[in-house]
């Protein structure tokens, strides 16, 4: 499988006859920031649970930095960063014992967690209880104790819920930070818009199966969506050319990715057209695309009486972290 960070070949994964992935597979190279979207229950936890560990595939196989799937040699050889959906510390430690109590863990020093105290923001309440912690205070301590290491592979589970835009900011400009030492970064979300900029790829998932997968523009191409050109005087052009009236709707060319050279060629060559606006389709097109009208529906299929009680996976990874280290 090559040495990816991240490669998850043909994952498939039942929970009682329930079939939660369908053969999913991608892969995301060192310095890459994958988005991994779909609707509620589409399966992308149960992915990153498999990438981070928790959960044993019944098919296919993930390898992190071109190691193979066993748990304990993959801990010690790679450093993983994560930052689950719903951050759930002990919330009589303060905010420094937290992040004290993970970095031993972890293998980093008492320094590296003062500084990443005051980067977050956080010097101000270090010594309070988090049960004092607003939403998004604990989001900025989670993300803090997920980059302690300075992961090989980070994975966050909504980043930004909670977050006002300048932590969101903050948080994506640390992300970049990360990418430019290497780092494979895999984002959960919802939020669309918010990290469009930020992204390398996408892969879009319904009921556990991969819909679409690639950058920008490759998401555009296998959408099929159109790209829209306004300018001044079109309609005048149009009647003029032939091979543009197909493309005139409401006083705008609506034409496919691939034609747009062609378009823009001949409205500034033949027509000195020089002055137009042009818009393709963003990442809540193609991902509204993908969803279609039925995305209500998606979110009906939740089945809780399927589901497993959940305790914090931060909890569980330190129990493996601390069986690993001492085996
Ligand atoms: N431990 C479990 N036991 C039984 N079913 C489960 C378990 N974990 C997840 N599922 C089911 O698997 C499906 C995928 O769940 P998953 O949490 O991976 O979705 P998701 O894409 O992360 O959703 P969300 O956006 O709501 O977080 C859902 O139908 C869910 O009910």
């Amino acid at each position: 499988m090559g040495n990816s960070a991240v490669s998850v070949n043909e994952v498939s994964h039942h929970f009682g006859d329930f079939s939660a992935l369908k053969q999913v597979s991608f892969r995301v190279e060192q310095g890459q920031t994958m988005a991994l979207l779909g609707h509620n229950g589409a399966g992308k936890s149960t992915l990153i649970k498999i990438i981070l560990g928790l959960i044993a595939p019944e098919l296919g196989e993930v390898s992190l930095m071109g190691a193979g799937q066993c748990l304990s040699s993959r801990e010690r050889c790679v450093r993983l960063g994560y930052l689950p959906e719903n951050v759930s510390f002990y919330d009589k430690l303060t905010g420094e014992e937290i992040l004290t109590y993970f970095a031993a863990l972890k293998g980093v020093s008492k320094a590296k967690v003062a500084t990443l105290i005051e980067e977050f923001g956080l010097g101000y309440a270090k010594d309070r209880q988090l049960k004092t912690y607003s939403k998004g205070m604990k989001q900025r301590l989670g993300f803090a104790q997920a980059i302690l290491s300075e992961p090989d592979i980070l994975m966050l589970d909504e980043p930004t819920v909670g977050l006002d835009p300048q932590a969101s900011q903050f948080l994506y400009g640390k992300i970049a930070e990360l990418k430019r030492t290497g780092c494979a970064v895999i984002v959960c979300t919802h939020e669309l818009s918010l990290i469009e900029p930020h992204i390398d790829m996408a892969m879009i998932m319904a009921k556990g199966e991969r819909l679409a997968l690639g950058d920008l523009n490759q998401l555009r191409l296998q959408s099929g969506l159109k790209a829209e050109l306004k300018c001044d005087g079109l309609a005048q052009v149009v009647k003029q050319e032939q091979s543009l009236l197909n493309l005139y709707q409401d006083d705008a060319l609506h034409f496919e990715l691939e034609q747009q050279e062609e378009v823009v060629r001949c409205l500034t060559s033949q027509y000195g057209k020089f002055d137009f606006s042009l818009s393709k389709p963003g990442l809540t097109q193609i991902y509204r695309h993908y969803m279609g009208r039925d995305m209500e529906s998606h979110i009906g299929s939740e089945q809780a009486s399927r589901i497993i009680p959940k305790e914090s996976l931060l909890t569980r990874l330190s129990s493996q972290f601390l069986k690993t280290r001492n085996a």
